[in-house]
């Protein structure tokens, strides 16, 4: 026989090999959570991709509710999601920071299938100028907030997910500052890594519950929220930020809510985010053999190619500081 071809069919036994034992292994198992019918709540509903979500979700037939802080965005979010879709959405008037104003907005709300939770806020700013009440802020709305989230909701959550048997899912809305940390977003990085440790753990604790943890992590997304970013985002950030492209809020919520109903575990939103991905694959669960196949095999190219985005933002970091420094 050919040594070539004798290879080659090695090569391949390998390749399907591996193919064979992750569609045994992967887990959890994969899962449907259908939202016709289901109850859908979204923290940060009244603005950008939470809204988006929001919408999209009454579109496809779930019952909705939002939560955000300020009641004039909240009802107008209600009126635009009314005028598209003839749901009418649940307006929850509550502070993430605040465990008992939570706790009694989900007793308000009554049970839900699908959690969101998608608040967030984002002050970039190098750390050395940034106020601790900064950081502390960024933390309490982006971390703590979804812990009180989850804590209000997870009781009633279990018992209708173990009485219904449909699948239910708690997603988190993440960044790929959630995935790679970034110049002046020191304190936004962490709040957005540690929901990637809280929803790995979380995973283990309610699988047995029939609960799906989805995290999220889009680019820049075109929300009112970035808008407001911009005014103040250092130009460095800017730059880095910019290699991962940019998006509208709309399409981040479609493959947010797509990601939820086939209870992916990591849901990337653009190609970047889709390598970055597999660059940061870690230890994450994987109910999908295909992804799990694609993550093994891609591994170590796109840990080079990650480091030629390295190589790059510090080269953008030298040169931006000599540039200030003739100035
Ligand atoms: N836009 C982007 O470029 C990206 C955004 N993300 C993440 O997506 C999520 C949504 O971002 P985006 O749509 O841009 O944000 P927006 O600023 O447009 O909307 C934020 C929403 O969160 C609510 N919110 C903020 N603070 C609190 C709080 N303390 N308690 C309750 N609700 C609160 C706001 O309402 P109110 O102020 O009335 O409380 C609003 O509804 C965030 O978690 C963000 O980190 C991730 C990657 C990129
Ligand atoms: C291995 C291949 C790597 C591929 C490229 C990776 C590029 C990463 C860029 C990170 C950008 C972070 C933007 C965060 C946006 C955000 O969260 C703020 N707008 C706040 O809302």
């Amino acid at each position: 026989m050919d040594p070539l071809f004798f290879l080659l069919c090695l090569l391949l036994l390998v390749l399907l090999a591996v193919v064979f034992s992750l569609i045994l292994f992967a887990r959890p198992r994969p899962a449907r959570v259908p939202l016709k019918g289901r109850h859908v709540l979204v923290s940060g509903g009244s603005s950008g991709i939470g809204f988006a979500l929001a919408r999209r979700a009454a579109a496809e037939g779930a019952r909705v509710s939002i939560l955000a802080r300020d009641q004039t965005r909240l009802e107008e979010a209600r009126d635009a999601i009314r005028l598209a879709t003839g749901v009418d959405a649940l307006v929850l008037v509550a502070d993430v920071r605040d465990p008992a104003a939570v706790t009694s907005a989900l007793e308000e709300a009554g049970p839900v299938d699908v959690l969101v939770c998608n608040q967030g806020v984002f002050l970039p700013l190098e750390l050395e100028q940034q106020s601790m009440e900064e950081v502390r802020f960024t933390m309490d709305v982006n971390l703590m907030g979804t812990f009180h989230l989850i804590k209000a909701a997870l009781p009633a959550m279990k018992r209708k997910a173990e009485e219904t048997g449909v699948p239910a899912s708690i997603a988190l809305m993440s960044s790929q500052a959630g995935q790679v940390g970034v110049y002046g977003y020191s304190a936004y990085s962490a709040s957005k890594f540690a929901l990637r440790g809280l929803a790995e753990a979380l995973q283990h604790e309610v699988i047995m519950d029939n609960i799906h943890v989805t995290l999220i992590f889009p680019p820049d997304t075109d929300t009112p929220g970035l808008a407001e970013e911009l005014k103040r985002r250092p130009e460095i950030t800017s730059i880095i930020a910019a290699s991962a492209g940019g998006m509208k809020a709309d399409d981040v919520a479609k493959k947010a809510l797509n990601g939820i109903k086939s209870a992916q575990f990591v849901v990337p939103c653009n190609i970047e985010g889709t390598m970055l991905s597999i660059a940061t694959a870690g230890l994450s669960p994987q109910p999908s053999f295909a992804w799990a196949f694609v993550e093994v095999m891609g591994a170590s190219l796109m840990r080079l190619i990650g480091l030629f985005f390295q190589w790059n933002w510090f080269c953008a970091i030298e040169k931006w500081h000599a540039k200030k420094k003739c100035a």
